[in-house]
């Protein structure tokens, strides 16, 4: 298939777009849909973002546009990532040049940015939930506008998205569930809910094959026999190759499947679902990076892209090695050494590292769709019963599995490795996805050990010993992308002192050294001579050589980018409170009280002067109140 990128933006450049929409002919809808393909192909290329998912809905948002009407009716995008055409279409064209950057349009709902985006996105299967809510508030306050959720047949994987569904069926609320099903989720999509959608795809290419075969037996002497058996049996067939749609049963009308390339037949059965006034779920079948070759052949490497060559489709910049890679490896190496170690993603085993586990170990792979809390609980199971599950989750959605950790591991001391990769800031994707939280969730767990390689080198010992650890859960948390200067491997002990001075102790624990050894350069050349203290084990008791230099010098500064409530620094706070040692001064760099805004991670550093300029000026800003109060300061 050909690249499209030679079109003009004749139909995207008018005025009237909004209202245009809805009565434009079948051409100029085509039209338009390319052009908008090839709009959000020239702006991802050079902003990077979600391109495959927003290539293959460009029909269905035309669609949705043209029947629904969004400053009014509600509509929700499962997890945000595919409603670039949504922007486009609601006024926020010249957002894309900033598309996901400092100060930029997000890349997901936001509804500070538009009455358009009725609520944040970001974490998948919620959808359905929040549209019931809107449906029932609606009905409750007698209005009259149609709630549409958007779920993708990966997102319909989350325990979530059935919670709603059994909710909504239930209460009979009118609702219209919009299933895109382009048969991927990031990576490949799994599970039995995928399976049946399988099935409920090939049922037009059924139907057409079961009329070919009536009309030619009908042609044939005797053939009519033949039909008139295939007519009684019809039931029976239709279970076999036509098996009743499970949403039925749920209480939803099912509409499809339709194809989602197709705006004037999806925007019939809109039209329908919303006069049915009941739930009803309409199946529309798309392509992912439809109209993109690159895209449509390998959609799991366009899913989210950085900035790339549109004509080659390659990426502007080589990637580096990163911290999910080299877990990867390590965990296939002591695969190799001990056959009862397995690996458990949650719909992200490419993110995550475990691609090449999965082909070298398919046994021992468990890839259990967008199930965080099932994940969890299900290598609790995997623990208990003599195997060694490594369970690999972005720190982000780890978030969903609090209960499971708590209730199904750390009570019953569960030994289960957890690798929480994207911990702390991770960029352009913002607040939704930030992990920066799980230093105090895990914190409050009791039994539980949090690790904080700063290294690859560090990560591969961690990892080892991590395995070896069978006295209750452990997690090793570390970032999105790859190791800064420091690459050395003191991952012995709670903490390891990195540099010596007598003026301040710096502290801080994974890749945040960086910038806390670069700090303390900047406080070198300011004649301030800084320790900088590494912390190991973040939910081990502060040891009695941090405190003692503490206690020597007086003043501390505790790095992290995490936020304030439950981060290493307020850990340390109370533990010299509670020990009686007196300071002149600490300070609390990391993001305080605020969700992290989107951006490239450097610029965020920046933003909460958790970059080495900013760690010095918070220190020299400190010994300069020092100095001219003679008072301690707060
Ligand atoms: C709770 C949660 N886990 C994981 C993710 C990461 N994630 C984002 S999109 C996605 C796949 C979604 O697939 P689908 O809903 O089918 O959308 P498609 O990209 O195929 O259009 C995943 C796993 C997430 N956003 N939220
Ligand atoms: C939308 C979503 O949740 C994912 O696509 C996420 O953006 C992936 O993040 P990484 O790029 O860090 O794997
Ligand atoms: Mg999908």
């Amino acid at each position: 298939m050909e690249n499209q990128n030679h079109i003009r933006y004749g139909l995207l450049d008018r005025e009237d777009l909004c209202s245009a929409i809805k009565t434009m002919s079948k051409e100029n809808l085509d039209e338009l849909c390319a052009e908008i393909r090839q709009f959000l192909l020239e702006h991802v290329s050079q902003t990077g973002g979600h391109l495959a998912s927003n290539l293959g809905v460009v029909e269905l948002t035309v669609a949705l546009h043209r029947c629904f009407d969004t400053a009014e009716d509600r509509l929700i995008f499962d997890v945000g990532h595919q409603c670039y055409t949504h922007k486009l279409l609601t006024g926020r064209r010249a957002g894309f040049d900033a598309l996901r950057q400092f100060g930029g349009m997000s890349g997901f709902l936001k509804p500070e940015e538009s009455p358009h985006d009725p609520c944040i996105t970001g974490h998948a299967s919620g959808s359905v939930s929040v549209a019931l809510g809107m449906a029932h508030a609606r009905t409750l306050q007698h209005r009259d506008y149609s709630v549409v959720a958007v779920i993708g047949d990966g997102a319909l994987t989350g325990g979530m998205a059935y919670e709603a569904l059994n909710s909504a069926g239930g209460s009979g609320e009118p609702l219209i569930v919009v299933l895109n099903d382009n048969n991927m989720s990031i990576d490949k999509n799994v599970g039995a809910m995928s399976r049946h959608l399988s099935r409920l795809r090939v049922r037009p290419h059924y139907l057409q094959m079961k009329k070919d075969v009536k009309t030619a037996l009908g042609h044939i002497p005797g053939g009519e026999g033949a039909v008139n058996l295939i007519s009684r049996s019809k039931r029976a067939v239709k279970s076999v190759v036509l098996p009743s749609p499970m949403f039925e049963e749920m209480g939803f009308t099912y509409l499809g499947p339709v194809d989602g390339h197709d705006v004037l037949a999806m925007c019939q059965l809109f039209q329908s679902a919303r006069e049915m006034n009941k739930p009803v779920l309409i199946h529309v079948m798309t392509r992912k990076g439809k109209g993109y070759s690159y895209a449509e052949q390998k959609p799991e490497k366009y899913h989210g892209v950085s900035k790339f060559d549109v004509e080659t489709g390659l990426p502007l910049k080589k990637s580096a090695p990163n911290f999910s890679a080299v877990f990867g490896a390590e965990l296939v190496k002591l695969a190799q050494e001990n056959p009862k170690i397995c690996a458990v993603t949650a719909a992200m085993p490419s993110g995550t590292g475990l691609s090449a586990f999965s082909k070298r170990y398919p046994d021992r792979f468990f890839d259990v769709g967008i199930a965080e809390e099932h994940a969890v609980a299900m290598s609790a199971g995997m623990a208990k019963q003599g195997m060694r599950p490594v369970c690999a989750l972005y720190s982000t959605f780890l978030q969903r599995s609090y209960d499971q950790l708590i209730h199904d591991v750390a009570i019953d001391h569960i030994p289960l490795v957890l690798a929480i990769d994207r911990a702390g800031i991770v960029g352009e994707d913002g607040a939704t996805h930030n992990g920066v939280f799980d230093v105090g969730f895990l914190r409050q767990i009791p039994g539980m050990t949090l690790l904080a390689p700063a290294s690859f080198a560090e990560l591969r010992s961690m990892l080892r010993s991590a395995v070896a650890h069978l006295s209750g859960p452990i997690a090793l948390r570390y970032p999105r992308g790859g190791e800064g200067a420091y690459t050395e491997d003191h991952s012995e002990g709670p903490d390891a002192c990195l540099r010596e001075g007598t003026d301040i102790v710096l502290v801080s624990y994974g890749t945040m050294i960086n910038q806390t050894l670069e700090a303390a350069e900047i406080l070198n050349k300011n004649n301030v001579i800084s320790a900088v203290v590494k912390l190991n084990d973040l939910t081990a008791d502060f040891s009695a050589g941090l405190l003692q230099r503490i206690a020597d010098c007086g003043r501390v500064a505790v790095v992290e980018d995490v936020v304030h409530a439950g981060g290493m620094g307020q850990a340390l706070a109370e533990t010299l409170a509670r020990s009686g040692i007196a300071t002149r001064w600490i300070r609390l760099c990391n993001t305080g009280d605020t969700f992290a805004p989107q951006g490239a991670v450097s610029r965020i550093y920046e933003y909460y002067h958790l970059d080495g300029n900013g760690i010095a000026a918070t220190c020299l800003e400190a010994m300069q109140h020092e100095k001219e109060t003679g008072r301690p300061s707060v």
